[in-house]
Parts: C-alpha cells; sequence; structure tokens
C-alpha cells in the first residue's frame, strides 16, 4: 500500500489527505499545532472544510520524525512561509531519494525561490540528500470543491519525468484527473503570482466593477506572468495550461478562493490586515508581492497590474484611484509581447 505522509493540517493538506486516504492509501498526517493534531483525531471535523468528514484511518501525529519515516511520499501542505522552517526541522528524518511533492504556492522574498527550490535548499544543507525528488503539484484545485470529489485536474510537475508520472499515477482517480508537466519553474511561478492578481479581481468585485473588468484582469494578468516567466525561461504552454490560465480563472473568480475574499473585503474598504483576519486563512497573494517586485525587476518586465496590487496592499494607495491610473496609462499594442 502506498504510505503517504502529509506535512501541513490547513484545508489543502486535508482536503488532499481524505482524498488520499479514500483512495486506499495509509495516509499520516502532521501538523505544527498541537491543539489541531488533538481536535481534528477527536472530531474528525476541520472548521474550515464543514462539509467534509475526516476519515477514521488518517492518522494524526505531532511528530515530524513519524510522518517522515517510511513514507513513498512527503506531501508538504504548509503556508509558504512556513515551507523552509518545515523542511528545516524534517530535513534529519528525510531519507535520500524521497519523492516531495509540494502543494504550497509561492516565492520566498529574499532568496526569489520557488517553493520547491527553498525544500530542495534545506535538504541540500547536509549534504546528505543528493537524489531527493522534488514535485510540484499545482492547478484550479479549491480545497472546498476537491473535499466533495467535484471533479478537479491538477499538473504533476518535475524535471524527472518518470518522478512526475508516478505521482500522477498515484494521485489520479475518477474525480481527480493528473496532467504532467517538466517545467516546475513555470508552474510555480504561475501558481504563486496568480494569486495577486486574484487579489486585485476580488478588490475589482469589492468595487462593484464587473465582469468586464475581471476578464481584463485575467487576461492582462495572464500577459504579465507569461512575460515574467518567458524572460526566466520557462515554456509558454505552461502559461495557458491548468496550472497557469486554469488556476487563475479560477482564483480570480471564485468565491472559495481567500484571495479573492481578502481582494473583495478591501475593496469595500476593510484594510489589508482586517481583511486578511477576516479570510483567517492563508493570503498568498500578498506574501507573493515583495518577490514579485523584485523578479520585475531583475528581468525588466513591466507587471502594472502587481504593481497596482502592492500599492493598495502596502502602501495605502485608493483602489479606485488605483484602477483610473491603470485605465489612463499611454496607449499600447497588445502584441508587444510577441515583438519583444
Ligand atoms: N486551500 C486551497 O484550496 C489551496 C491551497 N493551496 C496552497 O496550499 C498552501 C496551504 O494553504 P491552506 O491549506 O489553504 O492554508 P491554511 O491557512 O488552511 O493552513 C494553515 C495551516 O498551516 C499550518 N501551520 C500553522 N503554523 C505553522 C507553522 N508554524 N509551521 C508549519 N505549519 C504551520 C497548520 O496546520 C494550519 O492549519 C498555500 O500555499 C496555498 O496557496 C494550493 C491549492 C489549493
Ligand atoms: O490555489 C488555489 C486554488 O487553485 C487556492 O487559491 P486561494 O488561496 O486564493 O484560495
Amino acid at each position: 500500500m502506498v504510505k503517504i505522509g502529509v506535512l501541513g493540517a490547513g484545508t489543502w493538506g486535508m482536503a488532499l489527505a481524505r482524498m488520499l486516504s479514500n483512495m486506499g492509501y495509509d495516509v499520516m498526517v502532521w501538523s505544527a499545532l498541537p491543539k489541531e493534531v488533538e481536535e481534528y483525531s477527536r472530531t474528525r471535523r476541520h472548521p474550515n472544510l464543514p462539509g467534509m468528514i475526516i476519515p477514521d484511518s488518517i492518522v494524526f501525529t505531532k511528530d515530524i520524525e513519524e510522518v517522515c519515516t517510511g513514507k513513498d511520499i512527503l506531501l508538504f501542505a504548509v503556508p509558504s512561509v512556513f515551507v523552509r522552517s518545515t523542511a528545516r526541522t524534517a530535513a534529519p528524518y528525510i531519507p535520500d531519494g524521497q519523492v516531495i511533492v509540494d502543494v504550497a504556492k509561492g516565492i520566498e522574498p529574499d532568496t526569489l525561490f520557488t517553493l520547491t527550490q527553498v525544500i530542495g535548499d534545506e535538504l541540500g544543507k547536509d549534504g546528505k540528500h543528493p537524489s531527493v525528488r522534488l514535485v510540484a503539484l499545482s492547478g484550479p484545485t479549491h480545497a472546498e470543491e476537491v473535499s466533495l470529489d467535484l471533479p478537479t485536474t491538477i499538473v504533476a510537475s518535475c524535471t524527472d519525468m518518470k518522478t512526475a508520472e508516478y505521482v500522477q499515477k498515484v494521485f489520479m482517480n475518477d474525480v481527480m484527473r493528473v496532467y504532467t508537466n517538466d517545467d516546475v519553474l513555470g508552474i510555480e511561478l504561475c501558481g504563486a503570482l496568480k494569486n495577486i492578481i486574484a487579489l486585485a479581481s476580488g478588490i475589482a468585485l469589492g468595487l462593484g466593477y464587473g465582469d468586464n473588468t475581471k476578464a481584463a484582469l485575467i487576461t492582462r494578468g495572464m500577459h504579465e506572468i507569461t512575460m515574467l516567466g518567458l524572460k526566466m525561461g520557462c515554456k509558454a504552454e505552461t502559461f495557458y495550461g491548468l496550472a497557469g490560465i486554469g488556476d487563475l480563472i479560477v482564483t480570480a473568480t471564485s468565491e472559495h478562493s481567500r484571495n479573492n475574499r481578502c481582494g473583495h473585503l478591501i475593496g469595500q474598504g476593510m484594510t489589508p490586515d482586517q481583511a486578511v483576519k477576516k479570510v483567517g486563512m492563508v493570503v498568498e497573494g500578498i506574501n507573493a508581492i515583495p518577490a514579485a517586485l523584485e523578479l520585475e525587476k531583475k528581468y525588466g518586465v513591466e507587471m502594472p497590474l502587481v504593481d497596482a496590487v502592492d500599492a493598495v496592499i502596502n502602501h495605502g494607495a485608493d483602489p479606485k484611484e488605483t484602477v483610473r491610473n491603470l485605465m489612463t496609462r499611454p496607449p499600447k499594442s497588445e502584441q508587444d509581447y510577441i515583438r519583444s
């Protein structure tokens, strides 16, 4: 039987743990928060996934050594800010050659590393993990829907296609269709940056703007992400795939999206701090802004929507005024990236 260790008991970690357990796998979930371990093993309920029952077969632990020992796959499902510390604590217990699947979405601000790079960096420090296999699993996949078995697609991305295919085989079932992809950087870039555009989409909704605005934000947002990705050497097809435009569409339009909801509250007048508190779960778009700004500068790409979200979130800019500024920029061609 496939043995899977899930690190992180947030909504995404738990929705995947349930799915994998229902597929007949042996699933253990670790949380850094002892009260989650106690509560979820007792109630078999997750407060942010009210429609989900946690299968009795899922074992919870607060012992990171236990979750890392003897597993075929380790799934990193902690918010991006905890990926490095979790990898550092887990490193002594992770065997070389381990398949590690990251489902968190973000870019580390100081290093500009994607999250599989962060894990690889931490595991590389002791010289004992030369062959660890790192996979990014990403796509349009709200936990709220996966926890109810609604049909969902996702991409398993690894530079080693055999490992990507292994993860595809393990995760694939009749409600989760898994594709493979070898452009790990492109996949992770899309996952992190779409959250910023989803904030913009939420803000527009909060301002009372309509579907035209939303379509513009999604299209021009994808354009910004694609321009940056191409400059960074990623593959064009990644950006119009499931983890690219697919994930941007779902995050910018879904009522489940934490980023979209946070933006909505800000557009309605809350401060970013108040909005994050009200959402009550991680809002990765806010965490991704510093790295996005650095990448924009480093690769010389124009990212006006990212700049606009930064202005509203971090510099107190008035959302309505910010939209007016975007609309009244000098005219330009839609084909600029084809020419450059
Ligand atoms: N929720 C979703 O639908 C999806 C989320 N993701 C990504 O998965 C990641 C996790 O998201 P969610 O599960 O929604 O977040 P969440 O806000 O539900 O997760 C919070 C969890 O983080 C863990 N945690 C708290 N403090 C910690 C610490 N000091 N060290 C380690 N872990 C700690 C706890 O288990 C806590 O329940 C994010 O990067 C998100 O972008 C990706 C796809 C779908
Ligand atoms: O990445 C996600 C869906 O694919 C989750 O997005 P939110 O964090 O905005 O809910």
